[in-house]
């Protein structure tokens, strides 16, 4: 492909510069191969612009570099742009070319996953060749494939996109991270609606603060998508009113759902064994429906993912009665298994103090006798989150089992005291396997058990290396050493 088919005519090229042939891309001078363009991004750690020589050494054809590079003559075109992670993700769409037709994306610091995952089902309940990207992978009708982030980079991305292009899914629902579209990962994308569930505390260790953190968030509807473009919105916070408020001032047009919702009100959840009947304001009219999920919140993740299959061409009469036969997504307060005395245990991703109070809720009309929680928190990551997770889960548990989960780089014992520091009573066993061997072996019928923070993970984060571990295996194991029963 030319270059000036890739990134013009948003970069003003000479003609002969417009000409050169481009064979691949990367933003990593150790990828380079001969006829690629090299993107060089400033990093965190590093700073791509120090790369430019060592790429156009091993055969890139042309640079992309942000102004104001001082790049020596490398003999190939350096051409300086005002936003190379723009100009890549838009030269990425351009190089793979197909991508699913009917994109959305969602937002939100905790349901992404959940959305992503119901909005695929729904449409494949409808017939459409459907797919979802994000923390659980790539999920489409012919394949499952793990990735390294929730919002891919934009070369793997697109090349993702093409791929699942070529074997028929015409609908996509991805998740859009807050480092995804300050990165803007996903700006090649072409998006129909954007789901937001909610904000809270979390990333601060990259985002400089919560205004911040927010203004990233808001990209998605301040910059990707385009008036006449849907917003579905969970209007459960000042800051999703202003996110609200804001889609309306653009243009854009709104579905605002859940408790304050005005197009899908929620006016009741009510549990019933490990479901709840759902009471629905839509144009007037009261519906019901049974979701067969755990959580308030899950009706919340239900309702934006209504919104945005409503948003392609559904009707709510289509919809509502598909929410009965929604799936929760693996790790997402997942029954993974019950004590012989029939105590359940459920394994949940949540690794922020608001997603954990709002896990141990969501399970304490369950609890006849004790709730008992099982977590740790992420080492290199926002430190300031450890004491509060620790108050949390001490104030709404009634034991609490501080544990590792991702150390890191850092001394795992470290990471635990500052969890202990604000979680009076709290047993501490480094080990996750026998945190949950522990846990289990404490249960007592009318207990239920919470493992939080690693959901559907697989690896144990402990210095550079990922070690094998997974808490469903580890619940499965300890259940059958006591007899339990595990599930699927
Ligand atoms: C903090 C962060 O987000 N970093 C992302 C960022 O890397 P970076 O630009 O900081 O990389 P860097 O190491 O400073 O290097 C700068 C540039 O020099 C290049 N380089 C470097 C060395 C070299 O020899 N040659 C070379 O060309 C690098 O390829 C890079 O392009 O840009 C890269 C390319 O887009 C990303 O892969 C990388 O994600 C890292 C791996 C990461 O872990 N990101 C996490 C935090 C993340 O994005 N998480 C969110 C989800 C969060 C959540 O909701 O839980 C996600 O969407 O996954
Ligand atoms: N709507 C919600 N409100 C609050 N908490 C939620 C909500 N949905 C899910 N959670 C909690 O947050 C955890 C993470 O959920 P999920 O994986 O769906 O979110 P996410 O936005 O994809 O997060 P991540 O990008 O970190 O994977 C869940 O395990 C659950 O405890």
């Amino acid at each position: 492909m030319k270059l000036g088919e890739l990134i013009g005519p948003e970069a003003a090229l000479a003609e002969d510069v417009a000409g050169i042939s481009i064979t691949g891309l990367s933003a990593d001078s150790r990828d380079i191969q001969s006829g690629y363009l090299f993107a060089a991004l400033p990093g965190v750690k590093a700073d791509g612009t120090k790369f430019i020589g060592e790429a156009v050494a091993k055969g890139a054809s042309a640079v992309v570099a942000p102004q104001g590079t001082e790049a020596d003559d490398v003999g190939v075109p350096v051409i300086e742009v005002p936003e190379p992670r723009h100009t890549l993700s838009i030269a990425a769409a351009r190089f793979f070319g197909a991508q699913p037709e009917t994109s959305v994306a969602v937002t939100g610091t905790n349901g992404k996953t959940s959305v992503a995952s119901f909005v695929r089902q729904l449409w494949s309940r409808r017939g459409l060749n459907a797919a979802s990207v994000g923390t659980i992978g790539v999920i489409a009708p012919k394949s499952t494939t793990i990735l390294n982030h929730t919002t891919p980079d934009p070369i793997e991305l697109h090349r993702i996109l093409a791929e699942l292009a070529g074997e028929g899914v015409t609908h996509l629902a991805i998740e859009a991270s807050s480092h995804g579209l300050q990165q803007h990962r996903l700006d090649g994308l072409k998006l129909k609606a954007g789901g937001f569930t909610n904000i809270t505390r979390d990333h601060l260790d990259y985002h400089h603060n919560f205004e911040d953190y927010l203004a990233q968030k808001l990209r998605l509807f301040r910059e990707l998508l385009q008036p006449g473009d849907t917003a579905v919105v969970d209007i459960g916070s000042e800051a999703a009113e202003r996110v609200a408020a804001e889609c309306i001032a653009r243009g854009l047009n709104l579905i605002s759902v859940g408790k304050r919702g005005k197009t899908l009100r929620l006016l009741e959840a009510v549990p019933d064994g490990f479901s709840q009947t759902l009471k629905v304001l839509y144009e007037g009219e009261t519906y019901e429906v049974r979701l067969p999920l755990v959580g308030d919140f899950q009706a919340s993740n239900a309702f934006v993912a209504a919104g945005l299959v409503m948003a392609t061409g559904a009707t709510f009469e289509e919809v509502l009665p598909m929410l009965a036969e929604l799936e929760g997504a693996k790790g997402r307060l997942d029954l993974a298994g019950t004590t012989d005395d029939g105590a359940p245990i459920f394994i949940d991703y949540a690794h922020t103090p608001d997603a954990l109070a709002k896990a141990i809720a969501a399970l304490r009309p369950y609890v006849r006798h004790r709730l008992l929680v099982v977590f740790g928190c992420g080492g290199d990551r926002d430190r300031g989150k450890r004491p509060q997770m620790g108050a949390v889960a001490t104030k709404l548990a009634d034991q609490v089992y501080v544990t590792d989960d991702n150390p890191r780089s850092e001394e795992a014992a470290d990471i635990r005291r500052a969890i202990l520091s604000h979680a009076p009573g709290a047993i501490e066993i480094g080990d996750r396997t026998q945190a949950i061997d522990e846990a289990i072996a404490h249960l007592q019928a009318g207990d239920v058990l919470l493992v939080a923070g690693k959901g559907h993970e697989t690896g144990q984060i402990v210095g550079n290396q990922i070690i094998p571990y997974s808490d469903h295996d580890a619940v499965a194991a300890a259940l059958k050493a006591g007899e339990g029963h595990a599930r699927g």
